[in-house]
This record gives structure tokens, sequence and C-alpha cells, in this order.
């Protein structure tokens, strides 16, 4: 498919004032939805639901979670990789560094992140954090519930949907000041379910296709970028694409990104569903718990992965 640039990922509008399951226009955006998460395993949704001034509100929470001191951010920690603070080391790329919250939908857990930051509390970044968190979270059931429609297995759809949590992770990418492009991520595929990505108004992110090709996103400010990953294409058996991603970057202005991913719960068997294996078909992976996996696919990865812990 033509050289780099001619084309660009599906965009979604999601921005329908009636867009209830079943409606017409549910049923169309559906039919989009399935078709993007086969084709690109991404796309871009446009959502309206979130008033500006929040979105700037949320620009400015990244920007002061992750301007803290390395000591201050370092107290952000987990026992679960990827869950607590990744900051530059020899062996990921200098630029990148990221926060975890876990459940960001709940305001309790908010908070008992922001108190390990601001021990005196931090009332306004919580509330910024969790009024951002709850339409991007049913944005994301949503879309889930289209896909798993768009594929006829609604049968299974309270069990998707309950097999995951949320895990919030904002990004700081330092402006590289060069104009040639450097690694703000390396290339990967997520492992999870479904991504979420928002981002101040500095672009950044790159999708491979099926073909091979980098196509750099260009997100408007009301628009989300969705992923689907290598759990979701497995439980499917094979019917999502999953694609791989990076974050390249140039210039001079820093980019913040707040990630939302939907994670299979501890001890979930990601099995593909019967209905989807068939001769034409046949089973891509035997049933595998996703924490196995992960620190499987880590331990591959060894320390030729900056994105590693
Ligand atoms: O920051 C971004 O835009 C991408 C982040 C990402 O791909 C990830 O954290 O898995
Ligand atoms: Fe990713």
């Amino acid at each position: 498919m033509g050289s780099e640039g001619s084309i660009s990922l599906p965009v979604i509008d999601f921005s329908f004032s009636e867009l209830r399951p079943g409606s017409p226009p549910w049923d169309l955006v559906k039919s989009q939805v399935g078709k993007a998460a086969a084709e690109y395993g991404c796309f871009q949704a446009l959502f309206n639901k979130i008033p500006q001034d929040l979105r700037n509100a949320m620009n400015g929470a990244m920007e002061e979670m992750l301007q803290l001191p390395l000591e201050t951010k370092r107290r952000n920690v987990s026992e679960k990789p990827y869950h607590g603070y990744l900051g530059p080391t020899s062996a990921r790329s200098s630029l990148f560094e990221s926060l975890g919250i876990v459940e960001p939908s709940i305001y309790d857990m908010v908070e008992n992140f922001t108190n390990v930051l601001w021990p005196e509390g931090n009332i306004k970044i919580s509330k910024t954090v969790h009024l951002f968190s709850e339409p991007v979270l049913e944005l994301g059931q949503m879309v889930r519930r289209m896909i798993v429609e768009s594929l006829g297995v609604e049968k299974y759809l309270d069990e998707h949907i309950n097999s995951t949590y949320n895990l919030l992770r904002v990004a700081k990418y330092e402006a590289p000041q060069t104009t040639e492009k450097k690694t703000g991520l390396m290339a990967h595929t997520d492992k999870n379910i479904t991504s979420i990505l928002y981002q101040n108004e500095v672009d950044g992110l790159e999708i491979q296709t099926k073909d091979g090709e980098w196509i750099p996103v260009k997100l408007s400010p009301d628009s989300f970028l969705m992923i689907i990953g290598e759990s979701f294409n497995a439980w499917t058996n094979g019917r999502l694409y999953s694609p791989y991603h990076r974050v390249m970057l140039s210039g001079s202005k820093t980019r913040y990104s707040a990630a939302f991913f939907s994670v299979p719960k501890e001890g979930y068997i990601i099995k593909a569903l019967e209905e989807l294996v068939d001769e034409d078909h046949p089973l891509l992976y035997k049933p595998f718990d996703y924490s196995d996996y992960l620190i499987a696919v880590l331990q591959m990865m060894g320390r030729s992965n900056p994105y590693l812990l």
C-alpha cells in the first residue's frame, strides 16, 4: 500500500447524543468499530463528552504529577509489573517516565495514589483524574461491547467486561530538542485487552499496519486512540488485530499522555471462544493466565527492551 503517509487510520465518531445499544447510530458505529478492530487493531475515536476545561485540567494534572521530584515519583510502587513508577534507565528511552494509577474510576483509589505523592492530600488532582477517567472508561466499555456484538458472541459480554480491571498510566516524554525523530517508547504490542490513549496536544504516536507501514497518529484534542491488545486478539482467536506501536518525538514540546488499559484480572484464564474456533480458524493460542504470560514476555524480552521494568 502506497508510500509513507498515504494511508490514515480509521476515525470513528462517538459524538451521537443517542448512542444506545440497538439504536440505528449504535449499529452504524458498531460496524465501523468491528471493521477497524479487525483490520488495523486501532482507530481514532471522536468523543465530545469531555469539556475542554476538564481536558485542560487533566493536562495540567499530568504535568504537575510528572514534574514532582524523582524521589517523590518513586514512591508510586507496586509489586505488579507496569503498575508503578517507570523512569528512564539505561535500558529504556531516556525521554520516558510514567506513573500508574489502579482503577481510576474509583475515587478512593485515585486518592490512595495522590496521597502517596502528596501526603497532605491533593483534592484538585484526585478530582480531575477521577472526573476525566469516568467517561473515558465508559467509552472503552462501549467499544468492547460493540466488538463482542459484532463478532456475534454477546452471551460472553458480562464475562468479558467483568474479567478486567482498569489501570491508568500517565506518561511524560521529554522534548528531545532535535529535528530528527528520537524514540520515546520502543515498538511494542499491548498485552492487555484494550488501551485508550489521550494526549496533550503533542503528537508522536505511530501505529504499524499489517503491511508493515508506520502511520503517524494525529489526534485532535477531543479524540482518543483505541488500541486492541494481544489478550483480546487471543480471546477472539485472532479475529482482532493487535498492532505494534511506538512513540517517536522531535521538537521542543514535552508530550504527556494518559493511557487507560483494561487488564485481565489475576487468575482469569484467557481462552479462545469456542464459537470462534473452526476449520477456517484453527485455535491460535493455548489458554493462558495473563499474569504468567506477562512475566514470560518480560523475561523473554530481557534487557533489549527499554519498555521493561
Ligand atoms: O504514550 C503513548 O501515546 C503510548 C503509550 C503506550 O503505547 C503504552 O504505554 O503502552
Ligand atoms: Fe502501548
